[in-house]
């Protein structure tokens, strides 16, 4: 199965700042890859250029196979993205939400619609299309997101530190919900974050500090007899 994601020695600064150095790392075509990394490690300017809010002036990105550079429609087209902040419409219906992101990826409205009420219920929020995204739950906010970036059916979904400022139970059926998407969708998922307790052994792992990429591996690997908590410090000097 081809990579959902190639990132060939991609670096990034601002001004003095080298937020991301030399960044070589692969997403298989299918299941979690997790990108551990304290905060300022470079996980959201990383995403950034993946995203192409900002310019990758050097190295290469390839999404599905498509060169972000010289083929930009067709490689966003493949992805599917939940940033940090909350990016939907408070005041819009969670139908309203996704059915205007199913537009601007020229999904026509009667596809669009079938495909709202498929994915919803793939998140569990069936029955909440009609409601506005404030007065749905912050966790809900977050499911929502999810749905919204899969409308499109994107070979990779891109989920930056997607469980922050939620709470316990939430976290996990957050995280529990991507993990099932993979399996029922295909879908390939890079999930940025800074917690060691949502990364399963058996998970990709990439360890970003400091803008490099310290070690790629599954996390067993990575792990070894020390423990992951252990070889994080042992890495980078930092607990995560
Ligand atoms: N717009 C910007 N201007 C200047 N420096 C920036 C900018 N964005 C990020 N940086 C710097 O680049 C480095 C990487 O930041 P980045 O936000 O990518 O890290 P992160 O791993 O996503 O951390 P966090 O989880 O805190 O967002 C940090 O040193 C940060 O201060």
């Amino acid at each position: 199965m081809a990579a959902a994601l190639e990132i060939d020695r991609v670096s990034h600064s601002f001004g003095a700042v080298e937020a991301l150095k030399d960044v070589s790392l692969t997403v298989p075509g299918s299941g979690f890859t997790a990108l551990l990394g304290v905060n300022g490690a470079g996980k959201t300017t990383l995403f950034s250029l993946i995203t192409r809010l900002y310019n990758n002036s050097s190295g290469v990105i390839r999404v599905a196979g498509y060169d972000l550079r010289r083929q930009p429609a067709q490689a966003l087209a493949r992805l599917g993205v939940v940033f940090q902040s909350r990016a939907m419409d408070a005041d819009l219906t969670v139908r309203q939400n996704l059915a205007y992101h199913a537009s601007l990826h020229g999904i026509p409205r009667r596809q669009a619609a079938g495909r709202i009420g498929e994915m919803l219920a793939q998140v569990g929020l069936e029955g909440k299309a009609g409601d506005r995204v404030s007065s749905l739950s912050g966790g809900q906010q977050r499911r929502a997101e999810i749905a919204r970036a899969l409308i499109h059916q994107p070979d990779i979904l891109l989920l930056d530190e997607a469980t922050v400022g939620l709470d316990v139970k939430s976290r996990a059926e957050v995280l529990e919900l991507t993990r099932d998407l993979i399996a029922r969708n295909g879908v390939s998922v890079l999930w940025a974050t800074h917690l060691m307790d949502e990364i399963q052994p058996g998970d990709d792992l990439v360890i970003l500090h400091r803008g490099e990429v310290l070690r790629r591996g599954t996390a067993t690997e990575i792990a070894g007899q020390r423990g992951l908590t252990q070889a994080f410090l042992d890495l980078t000097g930092v607990s995560a």
